[in-house]
């Protein structure tokens, strides 16, 4: 892995009803990191964590080498753009170019131009107050405005909560294109497979406040396969094939088993005498169900 862009240690942040962490997790630089877990299981908290907008109770973030606490934030801050999930309530009153303008004066990279092709290439009337831009506008403005002035890293909580199919293809473009411009990051939290599988060179899944791993997006969708797998009848010990996850009958003498190993249980199944029938690369969301089931 190259540099890290965030490093976070034996973080925790207790609530009432839930606990996120201990959390250890790097995030290196120039990648896209996608955070998926299901709803509620903390990634909001850790992006608002990593903002420095909550205090934890133990542990450490670092953004871009700074170290996240009390002090005067602003420095870093300017290195980074963040998209929350929920729009600002308090904002609502406000005209778009009013909190542009507002915006404008905390970084001294913004760049008007920059800007204005943004709104033009996701059709926003930034002339609207913000409380009367539909859910997907006011998304598309807000990821306008978190762009403008060319952050090193882009924290993005649910970026595509919202748009419908052609803005949402813009969004990918623009995102594509924003990772090209150099040594950039982003760290997004996504639940739409397709965005993840476009965009995520790294997938960093969170269940119950836990992190269980970073992982290689490819290297991980290769290595999680249903093998449909004929045993001719033998009796197979199952649970102690590589990255056994499950299995089920598939009728006659033929099983279906589910490994996150699947080049060692091919080995291992071949030592068996056992026939690997066909092979299928599980979907992101499959996996997810898996690792929410061995938590
Ligand atoms: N301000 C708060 N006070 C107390 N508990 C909170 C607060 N904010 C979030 N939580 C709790 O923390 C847990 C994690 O919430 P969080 O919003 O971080 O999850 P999430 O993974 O972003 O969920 P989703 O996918 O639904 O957006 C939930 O149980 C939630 O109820």
């Amino acid at each position: 892995m190259t540099e890290a862009a965030v490093a976070i240690e034996g973080l925790i942040q207790r609530r009432a009803h839930f606990q996120l962490g201990p959390i250890g997790l790097t995030i290196p630089k120039g990648c896209v990191t996608a955070i998926v877990g299901p709803n509620g299981s903390g990634k909001s908290s850790l992006f608002r964590l990593m903002m420095g907008l909550a205090k934890p109770d133990a542990g450490s973030v670092r953004m871009l080498g700074e170290t996240v606490d009390e002090r005067d934030l602003v420095a870093y801050k300017s290195r980074i753009g963040y998209v929350p999930e929920q729009a600002i309530d308090l904002e609502d009153r406000l005209s778009g170019e009013w909190k542009a303008s507002f915006s404008r004066s905390w970084y001294p990279d913004w760049d008007v131009n920059y800007y204005r092709e943004l709104l033009r290439r996701f059709e926003v009337d930034s002339g609207l107050k913000l409380g009367k831009m539909s859910k997907g506008m006011r998304r598309k403005f807000d990821l306008s405005l978190a762009m403008a002035h060319h952050p090193e890293l882009l924290l993005l909580d649910e970026p595509s909560s919202g748009l419908d199919p052609i803005a949402w293809k813009t969004m990918i473009d623009i995102l594509h294109r924003y990772m090209e411009e150099g040594d950039r990051t982003i760290v997004m939290a996504s639940h739409i497979v397709d965005e993840v599988r476009r965009l995520a060179d790294y997938i960093a899944f969170i269940v119950q406040g836990k992190m269980l791993g970073i992982y290689e997006k490819d290297a991980l969708l290769d290595a999680w396969q249903s093998l449909y797998v004929d045993a001719g009848g033998q009796p197979i010990q199952w649970k102690t094939m590589p990255g056994f996850r499950g299995y089920d009958l598939a009728g006659g003498t033929a099983y279906k088993v589910v490994t996150d190993n699947a080049a060692e249980a091919e080995r291992w199944l071949d030592a068996q005498g056992a026939a690997v029938i066909s092979k299928q690369k599980l979907e992101l969301d499959e996996i997810l169900t898996h690792l929410k089931g061995s938590v």
